[in-house]
């Protein structure tokens, strides 16, 4: 069993932000939830995992946060990024938004950074940045319940990017969204990993939302949760809603689909 974070992984992994290497997890009685999996992320890149409900997809994201441990395995994060007070390499964006009631906007999503005793000047430099990013500007001062579904979730993200991480791992985040909604935030998304050249790591349900978004799926096979497929997703840069209704992205989908379908299939006849 390993979990370590360096500033850089070894060898030819340099370019590699993130591996798992047989990795697995079996929790406090007997649930064995993942792998063994290996799985390499490249810097930069921006990667789904898309599987059936409980084949341990926020398991990965648990491991790969440090917020568990395998249970066998490595998994090894580059990059121990503290350019600011508060930094880490990881930033995590969960399918809640998670915001404090009592506290604004502001106040929230400063919150990693208060935490970490950053100078009050500095919290509020970094917020604002982090609140332009998302376009929330207007509402530094609103509190959570004037907000949309959708605003709460720009506010999760502000505060995930307030720390400037390396890496933003995102579970099922727009889930509970409405379409439209969704959709204008994969954009919103795309264009912040296209700007900001973060890693991503973000955890679907949705075979349409994984491959509008991905450089690669990652399919998972249901419980214990390992690799049954993997995509690399072609795609014209930057993408938009003529890729979305374009037959390319009709047939990737489909191929997709078919490989999560025969995943479970295949789980059902073990
Ligand atoms: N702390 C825990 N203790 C015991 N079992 C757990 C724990 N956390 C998760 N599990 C089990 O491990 C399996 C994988 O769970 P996990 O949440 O990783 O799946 P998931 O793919 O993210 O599911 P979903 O898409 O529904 O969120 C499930 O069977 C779940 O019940």
């Amino acid at each position: 069993m390993a979990l370590s974070s360096s500033p850089d992984l070894d060898g030819p992994a340099a370019a590699c932000a993130i591996r798992l290497h047989a990795a697995t997890k079996v929790y406090r009685g007997g649930v064995e939830a993942l792998g063994p999996i290996d799985l390499d992320i490249g810097r930069g890149e921006f990667v789904s995992l898309l599987g059936s409900s409980g084949c341990g997809k926020s398991t990965a994201l648990r491991l790969i946060a440090g917020l568990a441990r395998p249970s066998s395995g490595s998994v090894r994060v580059a990059g121990e990024a503290t350019r600011r007070p508060g930094g880490h390499a990881i930033g995590f964006v969960f399918q809640e938004p998670t915001l404090m009631p009592w506290s604004s906007v502001r106040a929230n999503v400063g919150l990693p950074l208060k935490i970490a005793h950053a100078p009050a000047a500095e919290i509020a430099r970094h917020v604002d940045a982090a609140l332009a990013r998302v376009e929330l500007s207007d509402f530094a001062e609103a509190y959570p319940r004037e907000l949309s579904g959708g605003m709460k979730m720009r506010v999760s993200l502000a505060r995930a990017l307030v720390t400037d991480p390396d890496i933003l791992l995102m579970d099922e985040p727009f889930a509970a969204l409405d379409e439209i909604t969704r959709f204008r935030l994969n954009d919103d998304l795309l264009a912040l990993w296209r700007d900001l050249g973060k890693t991503i790591l973000f955890v679907t349900h949705s075979v349409f939302e994984s491959v509008y978004l991905s450089q690669r799926v990652v399919v998972m096979s249901p419980r214990p949760g390992r690799i049954a497929a993997e995509f690399r997703i072609e795609a014209p840069e930057p993408r938009g809603a003529e890729f979305r209704t374009s037959t390319g992205y009709a047939a990737q989908c489909r191929d997709v689909s078919r490989a999560l379908a025969d995943a479970s299939a295949a789980q059902v006849r073990a």
